[in-house]
């Protein structure tokens, strides 16, 4: 499904990414681990195609991603859940998710109907404003806008970034029904072990740029091992 092979970019002279080869399958789930500023945002901003690239390729379903905007990106399937969720604070959870559907011209109560069914915390609160939702329910909000607009593959940054324990597990719950019922692929970036080892079938360590190794989620869970073997937890 997604190829990336040797993908490099960053901000104006500044780079970020220095090679990274990548692949995603369908139907897979792939975790990215990195501390802070390891570039984990930066790839999913290139893939997405906010930010330009500099070198190597990303192919999509065999095709080449390369000086597409965002909005034809998003045409072609590929959805993208930002850092800090960025909903609409002023509009209803109604309204947020009916842009979902507008920017991709998808029918909208029966879409909403159908997304809703997945996500019955929002139900309950389609009148309120975005902004007075919790993180945690900003966050599932977020997340049923991009499926409005009907993704197969959704690029993931950071769910779990300041939200309480409760609504992490409540995440990985509709997350896991999602693949299942929607035939969903997700790259999912994260500093969350317990998320992401919970959801990823493989994980990848990200490292100044470049992704260092690839660690099976047994590894990934094992605290001990995640910190002799990769410096990380
Ligand atoms: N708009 C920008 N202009 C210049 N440099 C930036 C910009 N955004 C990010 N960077 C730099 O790029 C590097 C990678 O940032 P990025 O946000 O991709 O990291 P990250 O792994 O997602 O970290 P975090 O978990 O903190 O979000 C950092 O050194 C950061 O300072």
């Amino acid at each position: 499904m997604l190829n990336v092979t040797d993908l490099r970019s960053g901000y104006g002279r500044i780079p970020i990414l220095a090679g990274i080869n990548l692949d995603v399958k369908d139907g897979e789930f792939v975790g990215i681990l990195g501390h802070n500023g390891m570039g984990k945002s930066t790839l999913l901003r290139t893939l997405m195609g906010y930010l330009p690239v500099t070198g190597g390729d990303i192919t999509f379903d065999g095709k080449s991603l390369k000086g597409l905007s965002p909005t034809a990106r998003a045409r072609m399937g590929i959805g993208y859940v930002p850092q800090g969720r960025e909903i609409f604070s002023s509009l209803s959870v109604y309204e947020n998710l009916r842009m979902g559907c507008l920017m991709a011209k998808q029918a909208e109560k029966p879409t909403i109907d159908s997304i809703l069914a997945d996500f019955p915390r929002l139900e309950r609160l389609l009148e309120r404003p975005g902004g007075a939702l919790s993180g945690g329910e900003q966050q599932l909000l977020a997340l049923a806008r991009c499926l409005c607009g009907g993704p197969k593959f959704i690029l993931l940054d950071e769910p779990t970034e300041g939200i309480q324990p409760s609504i992490i597990e409540e995440m990985i719950e509709t997350l896991q029904k999602l693949g299942r019922e929607r035939s969903l692929t997700i790259l999912l970036v994260e500093q969350n072990l317990n998320f992401i080892t919970s959801l990823s079938e493989r994980v990848l360590i990200l490292q100044k740029g470049l992704i260092i190794r690839e660690v099976p989620p047994h590894v990934a869970k094992d605290r001990a091992m995640m910190e002799e073997f990769v410096g990380m937890v």
